[in-house]
């Protein structure tokens, strides 16, 4: 089976800092991956070069086969990888239902149909469980609706590889069991790679888990693996068990 996503030595610098160090990744259709890692261990860095958010110093990117590196973000967009916007992108004074019609009518090719647009947007809002607000302005959600406005301003993408950063950061407990069905659901159509800091998020939600530190992949394995792995107990907690 050919990975929907490879990176091959894929590094990224910042004058001195290796905030990305020559990292091969490989990721299969369907999978939940999550993304874990110590701060600043690169894993934002890393999922930005994919989504062509920013250019990496070396290395390569294979999305499905061809090679992306040096494709511009809206083009990847087309060809089906989504990474959820920050909430600083969220347009507050325009509706719910606009925030994700803009994306879709920037980025899908030969200018889809009002009906498909809306179609695309109204799904995206049923799944996210936002379509009973999708006429209140965007900044009068809640933080945790803002948090799944921009999920599904991703997923009216209608994308093969949905990259979320960060999506429970400040969402409450209720809100995250959701989130989790939500993901779930999500996986059903589309390959998920998850940067994520919440622990039993990442363990009840991923296929494998990926651990960055200071820039390398420090281990990659299904979650009991993980929790199991001294080196990656080290890295978070500064002690061997
Ligand atoms: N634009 C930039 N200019 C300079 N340094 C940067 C820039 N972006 C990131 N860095 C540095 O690169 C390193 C990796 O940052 P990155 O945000 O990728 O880490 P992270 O694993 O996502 O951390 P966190 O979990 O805190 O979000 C950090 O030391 C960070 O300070």
């Amino acid at each position: 089976m050919t990975p929907l996503l490879a990176t091959k030595g894929l590094s990224r610098h910042f004058g001195g800092l290796r905030a990305v160090d020559n990292v091969d990744f490989t990721l299969m259709p369907g999978e939940i991956r999550a993304v874990i890692g110590p701060n600043g261990a690169g894993k934002t860095t890393f999922v930005s070069m994919v989504s062509g958010r920013i250019q990496p110093s070396s290395g390569a990117i294979v999305f499905d086969g061809a090679d992306i590196t040096g494709m511009p973000a809206y083009v990847r967009v087309r060809q089906g990888i989504a990474y959820t916007f920050q909430i600083t992108s969220i347009y507050a004074n325009l509706s719910v239902y606009a925030n994700v019609a803009l994306p879709v009518q920037l980025t899908l090719r030969h200018g889809p149909s009002k009906s498909a647009i809306q179609a695309a947007v109204m799904t995206a809002l049923e799944r996210t469980g936002l379509a009973d607000r999708a006429h209140m302005p965007a900044g009068q959600l809640s933080y945790g609706h803002q948090r799944l406005l921009e999920v599904a301003m991703g997923l009216a993408l209608k994308p093969r590889l949905l990259i979320l950063d960060e999506p429970t950061q400040g969402l409450a407990d209720s809100e995250i069991d959701n989130f989790i069905v939500l993901v779930r659901d999500i996986a059903r159509s589309a390959t998920v790679l998850l940067i994520e800091h919440n622990m039993p998020v990442v363990m009840q939600l991923a296929d494998r888990i990926t651990v960055f530190n200071a820039g390398k992949i420090l281990a990659e394995g299904t979650p009991e693996a993980i929790r199991e792995n001294a080196a990656v107990q080290e890295a978070y907690l500064g002690t061997a068990p």
